[in-house]
């Protein structure tokens, strides 16, 4: 990544910007190969189930803490029962990078101390219908980091899954970062593009996204 001021960046909804082209060919190489052990386990990277009796097209795993709906713990209750991975220095060390480059403010991640790590996989069929990230008690950003095939990511407003809402193709390499007024609004992702991705990252096909977020659970 480079350093502040020189990297194309738009700000999407006050609080949310897009910085495309983030992350270097090599640190894509390097997250794609820690998130395949990250999926391996302790907690295997699995589609979750809905209350309603679905399950999710994205595959997920989470890092320092499991999410499950609609709530974090320690432990993949709902999947094997073992601890989740610890959360890396390294990688809360991205995310206040991360944070310093989207909001072009040097002291933009001072405090800030990432401590879940949501991975999520998609396929070429597999999308995430509008939420919001609210169960961490914390008002802290998002930091977003995305590989592989591109998708659409819906970005709406913090009232409702409708509009208004814009539409940001994310790309491999691509940082997304919501925080501010548009920490809790509603996003989605309707639609990946298989084929998009260069295998380079070592990700044959599909998409990885990587949420960063501050839980503010003990
Ligand atoms: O895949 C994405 O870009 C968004 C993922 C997301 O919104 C989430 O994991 O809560
Ligand atoms: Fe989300």
């Amino acid at each position: 990544m480079s350093g502040l001021f020189s990297l194309p960046r738009e700000e999407v909804a006050p609080g949310a910007v897009h910085v495309p082209g983030w992350l270097s060919a090599e640190q894509q190489r390097e997250l794609v190969v820690v998130c395949r052990e990250w999926a391996r386990g302790p907690v295997p990277i699995r589609r979750t189930k809905l209350p309603g009796g679905g399950v999710m097209s994205v595959r997920s795993v989470g890092v320092g803490w499991h999410w499950q709906p609609y709530r974090y713990s320690r432990t993949a209750d709902d999947v094997n029962g073992a601890r989740v991975a610890a959360f890396p220095d390294w990688l809360a060390d991205l995310g206040r990078r991360a944070l310093v480059d989207a909001y072009l403010d040097e002291h933009a991640a001072d405090g800030y101390a990432p401590d879940a790590g949501l991975i999520n996989f998609y396929g070429g069929d597999a999308r995430m219908g509008m939420h919001q990230d609210r169960e961490e008690r914390s008002g802290a950003p998002v930091v977003s980091l995305s590989i592989g095939d591109s998708c659409v990511f819906r970005f709406g407003n913090t009232e409702n899954r409708g509009r208004p809402y814009r539409d940001v193709e994310l790309g491999s390499g691509d940082l997304f970062v919501f925080g501010g007024p548009s920490r809790f609004a509603y996003h989605g992702v309707p639609k990946v593009r298989p084929g998009t991705g260069d295998p380079a990252t070592g990700l044959a096909g599909g998409r990885l996204n990587i949420t960063l977020r501050v839980t503010g659970l003990g």
